[in-house]
């Protein structure tokens, strides 16, 4: 596996920069609503985003209103639900229709959730995500049922860390980071993506075919990222210095 730098510290610099949420700003959580958004992350990314122009926003799994509930108000552009749904910088929305499928999807995983404590069922706008990770013993049948769920609706089966979704396909991070490229403030800009998780590699590709980078959070894996940091702590720490980095207007 190729070895993978610690990202420069002037690689925001006349940078585009797009941040996957859960397991890169914030620890992984045994539940998706016990994930902790403190000060400091908050304010980081107020900075970010005045010293970047704008140019700052969050690519998650999540629904922008998931995010949105754990932060508040936000200054950037949020592309959620895997790239589904768009809510940018001025409020405005880009939204897909909901498949009708979903309500009962959530109905028959909300019944298979009651089989096993630790079990959990995350309703989404656009899609219906069953959570393991407090019943690990759970993942095969977990996604047996997911796989047989879409199979028969067509709806995309989408894997992640101990959770397995059904959701409307036709999107990912690679096209959502390629839609937040096309508009200003960000077009023109090279695109810097941060992420964790195999679903952020669309978004490693994405950024790379810009002439910009991906930075993997975590483990050396195979990944399109150029640079990795090996974890949340470290990568708050290099992003305050990029940013600071940035606010001079030189490189390093
Ligand atoms: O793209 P992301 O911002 O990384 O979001 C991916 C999924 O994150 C959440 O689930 C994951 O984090 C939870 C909290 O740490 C954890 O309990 C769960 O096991 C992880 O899969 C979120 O709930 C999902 O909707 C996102 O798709």
């Amino acid at each position: 596996m190729p070895h993978k730098a610690v990202p420069p510290r002037d690689l925001l610099q006349d940078a585009a920069l797009l941040l996957d949420f859960d397991g890169t700003l914030v620890e992984l959580a045994a539940r998706p609503e016990l994930v902790v958004v403190d000060e400091r992350l908050s304010a980081l990314l107020g900075r970010l985003a005045e010293t970047l122009g704008g140019r700052v926003a969050i690519l998650s799994g999540r629904s922008v209103e998931s995010i949105l509930g754990l932060f508040g108000p936000l200054p950037l552009t949020i592309a959620g639900s895997h790239g589904l749904e768009v809510r940018w910088h001025d409020g405005t929305t880009s939204l897909p229709e909901r498949p009708a499928a979903l309500d009962r999807i959530r109905s028959i995983m909300t019944d298979f959730m009651h089989t096993t404590p630790g079990l959990l069922v995350e309703e989404k706008p656009f899609g219906a995500a069953l959570h393991y990770r407090g019943a690990p013993e759970m993942q095969t049948q977990a996604t047996a049922l997911a796989q047989a769920l879409a199979n028969e609706t067509g709806l995309h089966l989408q894997t992640g860390k101990m959770m397995v979704e059904l959701r409307l396909g036709g999107a990912d991070k690679g096209t959502a980071l390629n839609q937040l490229m096309e508009r200003a403030p960000m077009a023109g800009f090279r695109p810097v993506f941060l992420g964790d998780d195999d679903t952020d590699e669309p978004a490693m590709a994405a950024a790379a075919a810009r002439g910009g980078a991906g930075i993997l959070i975590g483990a050396a894996r195979p990944s399109s990222a150029a640079y990795r940091l090996p974890d949340v702590a470290a990568t708050l720490d290099w992003l305050e210095t990029a940013c600071a980095q940035a606010a001079t207007g030189h490189s390093a």
